[in-house]
């Protein structure tokens, strides 16, 4: 198979597992809608350059820590139906993974958001 061939098929099979996730994870759906919200904040408030990078880097992390916690919850599954303690180990860290990113980001974006939001809500009031 030729190397451009594998390479396409490497990028279906990724993009075959965002979609399984979407489908299957409810709190991907709620990462995808504030990817998609967030962005157009940023328009809005006219961010900055280095604002849309820390914005955007914040949004590939939570998705892609999301798409690991899936990973790690089906690989736990396969090698176990039964309560382990490992098993919640792993469970627990995958999902705390996704919420200290979360977490973080929502507050990297109030410390990018809130200033400008409020400079609009003045200028609106005050003008
Ligand atoms: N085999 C297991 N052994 C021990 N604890 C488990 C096991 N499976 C799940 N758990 C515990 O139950 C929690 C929920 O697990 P579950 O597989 O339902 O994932 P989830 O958190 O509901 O993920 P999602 O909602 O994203 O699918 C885990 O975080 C873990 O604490």
């Amino acid at each position: 198979m030729n190397e451009w061939l594998r390479f396409r098929k490497s990028v279906a099979y990724a993009w075959s597992g965002v979609i399984r996730t979407i489908r299957t994870e409810p709190n991907m759906r709620i990462h995808l809608a504030f990817a998609g919200l967030v962005p157009l904040a940023g328009w809005w408030l006219q961010i900055s350059r280095y604002e849309w990078l820390i914005v955007l880097g914040c949004i590939a992390l939570v998705i892609s820590l999301e798409l690991v916690n899936t990973a790690i919850e089906a690989t736990v599954d396969l090698l176990t139906t039964e309560y382990h303690p490992k098993a919640k180990v792993a469970k627990d860290a995958g999902a705390a993974a996704v919420l200290i990113a979360a977490l973080f980001s929502a507050i990297i974006g109030l410390v990018i958001f809130v200033p400008p939001l409020w400079q609009k809500i003045a200028n609106w009031l005050f003008s």
